[in-house]
């Protein structure tokens, strides 16, 4: 059983503007979220949301505090997501078994003790926020999650937002999983921002050799990383963040912030980015 973390400080629009490929890369992407028989978690001081991930493999990986939260149990004062991207798995929260399949997602309510995780095949992203209330602990399955579908196929932006915690209680955390259409690869296009809110992308169900040439940045001053399967970005309250694949991917999207309005944004006019 082995629980790792590492810690992601803030960095400023005009930092970010100075940096060359590796060190956006080491300031934005997260390469190594899933591992057999681990729990990894990046702690990042954007409203200090965690992004991990738990990999079960043959054995059972407990939810261990780490030193950032300051607490003695993970969810004291937080509360966590947890999204299946592999094959059907169960998560334990105090004794309560909760079956999580392909791409079901359980919230896990602030003051939880003892969470588990199992299942050979199950690979679970997690998304962990500050809480200042307990919300219940629900399993939301795709087919219940408020569908929203967006983009056309003529700019190849087609494609079907799932709103997940748009049907349960949640503090702070915000998620959802957007799937394509055939042939569309352009995601948040047209692009946002939202200064009120963080947000991180986990890419996956890409193929070996695609990947996502991710953008992020100011809307005049943009750079991009190239994204590929099972990795994720985060992305500062300045930034846009979008993307085009080479192949087709599907992403789970995460914010953490002073609100829970998914529609809180400021659109990007197409004309405006650099
Ligand atoms: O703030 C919200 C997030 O950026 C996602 O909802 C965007 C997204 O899934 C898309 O447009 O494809
Ligand atoms: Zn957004």
């Amino acid at each position: 059983m082995s629980t790792e973390f590492d810690i992601r400080h803030a960095i400023d629009p005009v930092s970010a503007a100075g940096m060359g490929t590796a060190e956006l890369r080491e300031n934005f992407l997260i390469d190594d979220l899933f591992a057999d028989g681990a729990v990894r978690w990046t702690y990042t001081h954007y409203d200090r949301m965690a992004v991990g991930g738990a990999v079960p493999a043959s054995g059972e990986l407990v939810l261990e505090v780490i030193k950032p939260t300051g607490t003695a149990n993970f969810l004291d004062r937080r509360e966590l997501i947890a999204v299946n991207i592999g094959e059907a798995g169960t998560i334990t929260v105090d004794g309560t078994d909760h079956a999580v399949g392909t791409r079901d997602m359980l919230y896990v309510g602030m003051g939880s003790k003892d969470v588990r995780f199992s299942g050979a095949g199950a690979k679970f992203y997690l998304l962990s926020a500050p809480a200042h209330a307990s919300h219940p602990t629900t399993l939301l399955q795709q087919s219940g999650a408020k569908r929203l579908d967006m983009g056309s196929a003529e700019t190849a932006n087609e494609r079907s937002i799932y709103q997940y915690t748009n049907s349960l209680k949640s503090c702070q955390l915000v998620v959802g999983l957007t799937q394509f259409a055939p042939g569309s690869v352009w995601n948040t296009m047209p692009a946002h921002v939202h200064d009120r809110r963080m947000e991180a992308y986990l890419y996956f169900d890409l193929k070996p050799d695609a990947f996502v040439v991710h953008l992020m940045g100011e809307p005049d001053e943009t750079r991009h990383m190239i994204v590929r399967n099972e990795q994720a970005i985060l992305s500062p309250p300045w930034s846009i963040h979008a993307g085009a694949g080479t192949g087709s991917y599907t992403f789970i999207w995460a914010m953490a912030g002073d609100n829970i309005d998914y529609t809180d944004a400021e659109k990007v006019p197409m004309e405006d980015l650099r």
